[in-house]
């Protein structure tokens, strides 16, 4: 038994050299990488059946006793070795091909586990065969490969499933009673878990089913609470430290909306007292709004926006694309100019003199309000009192920005927006150390977008259809997945479907065009005439996912729709549906894969952002449900925000518990302060 944990993979038996370069394709350096690297599935192969009863079609599991080895060479190149075991029921044969080598590994005499499907031919000649059995020696150690439950891990190229398996075993053996458990012994025995090295090993190989079942409940449960207490802790951080007292300013806010055409709805009134009042206190305001798509997030931004330039502070909005900041841009100037307040936008296409003025600007406070994207952070640029930042579309910029901005200023309150709708149990992983605040509600008048699913033979229909709703004065949006034809992708392109419409289907009107390479100049004009409604049909590819905002705009066609994901479709079909007008999204589709057909199902019959959050997760998984996973969404290797609800909740209460119920537990529970700083600065 080795005595201490050495660091580097490549010192477990059977590893050296060649296989730690193998093992560091699948992101395994250190020992610790090993023995956290999880099978993706198990096999069965504990029961032996005897053979007498086994029978082709699935997998199965004998034990016997060998009693013939054969090596035929048919012909050059192809030789055939062929073992017989019997358990006393029956006889077997093994069988391989061009594989003599494997003869060194068989003796007659001796006992063997077979494991894998029987022939199928061979059978109906009343012969019983597998074909490359897996298969082991019985003597005196564990059965690994066969004869129990069997792991299987993903693989990649260099390394057989039975090698790993091995250098896994090995490295159980020697290194996993070296294992910290960071779980503290209350917890352990509150929840009737199991000891850290034998959930690993219960993860690996299961003696049996319950050790399974046990070592993964205790896996995840340790996963989620190191998450809660990390997201716990930075929350209590931000709490503790002093951020900006802002004072009620209910006379500004009240002449603000009584310039607007409409009344706040009921949930829109909820969330600013919540935000308000958030404000209002010593303590930084770290905040998620969320809400689906039109719900009137841009209002509550601009009251929270004037709250703090009422106090004499600067705020900020921050958008994840050029065009998205120019749409906030323009929207937020209507409404605050009107007050008084002197805004700006910068973004990257802002340079020279003009670029020089406003960060001059800024510093010297001759700017209240600064929307912009991602430049907004830059280290040159300094705020005179920066009092918000408001964040839009969170998971575009990922958790360090946010911090970053953060610092830009005396702990500014912060605001994110967030117009996907996240489930709770993501929400709480993710943004854990954000309190919530839910616009459950759309403004009145509008009605359900109507869905539909076409295929690529009824445009004529459909463009006839857009036709009339043109000539009543309404303007549509049609969303393309590329801008230019392709001769690998067998996809509609912005370009063809312009050509298309100007020339032959809406010939007469006016068809624009918006992708991410046009010039900013341009695309500022193409938006802007679209608004205006000096252009009909904006054909475009996914810049127009988020926030923009033509009311007017009542159809949205997305060809290709199956090559979108839910969530991007459920953003895209929000474009439409934001006024007084009954609304159309058409999808244009003929889905290959069974999934590209159920998302656009639970398009055609779901309109509630969340129902369909829910149903992106459950096709997707956590791991995609974003698109990448570069945005500060940890990964989970045990546990899983679908099937362990529960689990989540039971550790986010005992990290809460830990956090602000026990005192010095940095000092009392040393492992875990252990744990959650290594965990804090990986993520
Ligand atoms: N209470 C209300 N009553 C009527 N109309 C409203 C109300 N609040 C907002 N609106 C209007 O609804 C539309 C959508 O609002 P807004 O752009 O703020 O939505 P959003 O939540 O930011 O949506 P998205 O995330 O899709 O961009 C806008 O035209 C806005 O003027």
């Amino acid at each position: 038994m080795k005595e201490k944990m050495p660091s580097s993979v490549q010192f477990v038996r059977g590893v050296g050299p060649r296989y730690a370069e193998v093992l560091k394709k699948l992101n395994i350096n250190t020992v610790k990488d090993l023995l956290y690297y999880f099978p993706r599935t198990y096999q069965d192969r504990s029961q032996f059946t005897p053979i007498k009863y086994i029978r082709p079609g699935y997998e199965v599991t004998v034990q016997g006793e060998i009693i013939k080895i054969e090596e035929n060479k048919i012909r050059k190149g192809l030789s055939i070795l062929k073992a017989t075991i019997t358990d006393g029921s029956d006889v077997l044969n093994g069988v391989w091909f061009n594989q003599n080598y494997i003869k060194k590994q068989l003796k007659k005499g001796q006992t063997y586990i077979f494991s894998g499907k029987l022939n199928e031919k061979s059978f109906r000649f009343r012969k019983k065969e597998i074909s490359n059995p897996v298969f082991e020696k019985v003597d005196k150690g564990d059965s690994i490969h066969t004869g129990r439950i069997v792991p299987i891990y993903p693989l990649t190229s260099g390394v057989t499933q039975k090698r790993l398996r091995t250098i896994i075993y090995n490295a159980l053996n020697d290194y996993a009673h070296h294992l910290t458990d960071y779980l503290p012994g209350f917890i352990r025995k509150k929840y009737k878990f199991p000891d850290i090295s034998r959930s690993i090993w219960g993860l690996h190989f299961p003696e049996n089913r319950e050790h399974y079942i046990y070592s993964r409940r205790r896996l995840a449960f340790e996963e989620l609470f190191f998450l809660q207490l990390l997201v716990l802790k930075r929350k209590k951080g931000i709490i503790e430290s002093r951020g900006i007292n802002h004072k009620d300013e209910g006379e500004v806010i009240k002449k603000f909306l009584k310039l607007l055409p409409f009344r706040l709805t009921a949930a829109q009134k909820r969330v600013w007292r919540e935000i308000k009042a958030d404000m209002e206190k010593p303590t930084p305001m770290q905040r998620l709004l969320q809400g689906d798509v039109g719900s009137g997030k841009t209002i509550i931004a601009a009251l929270a926006l004037i709250e703090t330039m009422a106090n004499g502070y600067q705020g900020v909005f921050m958008a994840p694309t050029e065009i998205l900041a120019e749409q906030h841009y323009l929207k937020l100037k209507d409404l605050l100019e009107p007050l008084g307040y002197r805004t700006a936008l910068l973004v990257g296409g802002i340079t020279g003199s003009q670029r020089e003025n406003i960060e001059r600007g800024i510093e010297e406070k001759k700017i209240d309000l600064i929307v912009g994207t991602h430049t907004l952070f830059q280290e040159r640029i300094n705020y005179f009192s920066l009092g918000l930042v408001v964040i839009d579309e969170q998971h575009r910029f990922g958790v360090e920005q946010r911090f970053k901005l953060e610092k830009k200023g005396d702990n500014p309150d912060v605001l994110v927006m967030t117009a996907t709708p996240i489930p709770r149990t993501m929400a709480l992983t993710i943004y854990g150390d954000l309190d919530l605040s839910i616009i459950d509600e759309l403004p009145p008048g509008r009605s359900p977008v109507i869905t539909t699913w076409r295929t690529q033979n009824s445009r004529k229909r459909i463009y006839s259809f857009v036709k009339e709703k043109l000539e009543e004065g309404r303007q549509a949006y049609v969303v393309c997945p590329v801008i230019e034809p392709s001769e690998e992708l067998e996809v509609v392109s912005a370009l063809e479907i312009k050509e298309k419409l100007e020339d032959k289907y809406l010939k007469g009107y006016n068809v624009g065009l918006l992708h991410g390479k046009l010039p900013p100049e341009e695309k500022k004009q193409v938006m802007e005439d679209f608004r205006q409604g000096v252009i009909d049909v904006l054909v475009s590819t996914t810049v127009v996912e988020v926030g923009v905002d033509v009311p007017n705009a009542t159809i949205m066609i997305i060809e290709n729709a199956d090559r979108f994901g839910l969530a991007q479709l459920h953003q895209l079909r929000g474009r439409v549906g934001r006024g007084k007008y009954q609304s159309y999204c058409i999808l244009i589709g003929n889905p290959t894969t069974e999934e590209g057909k159920r998302r656009l199902k639970v398009m055609t019959s779901l309109n509630d952002g969340f129902e369909i959050a829910d149903e992106d997760l459950k096709i997707r998984g956590p791991g995609e449900f974003f698109g990448t996973r570069q945005h500060g969404i940890p990964d989970l290797k045990v546990a899983s925000l679908i099937k362990d609800k529960k689990l989540l909740q039971l550790a986010r209460q005992e990290a809460f518990n830990i956090i602000y119920s026990t005192r010095d537990w940095q000092d009392k529970y040393r492992n875990l302060k252990e744990r959650i700083d290594e965990l804090d600065l990986k993520i």
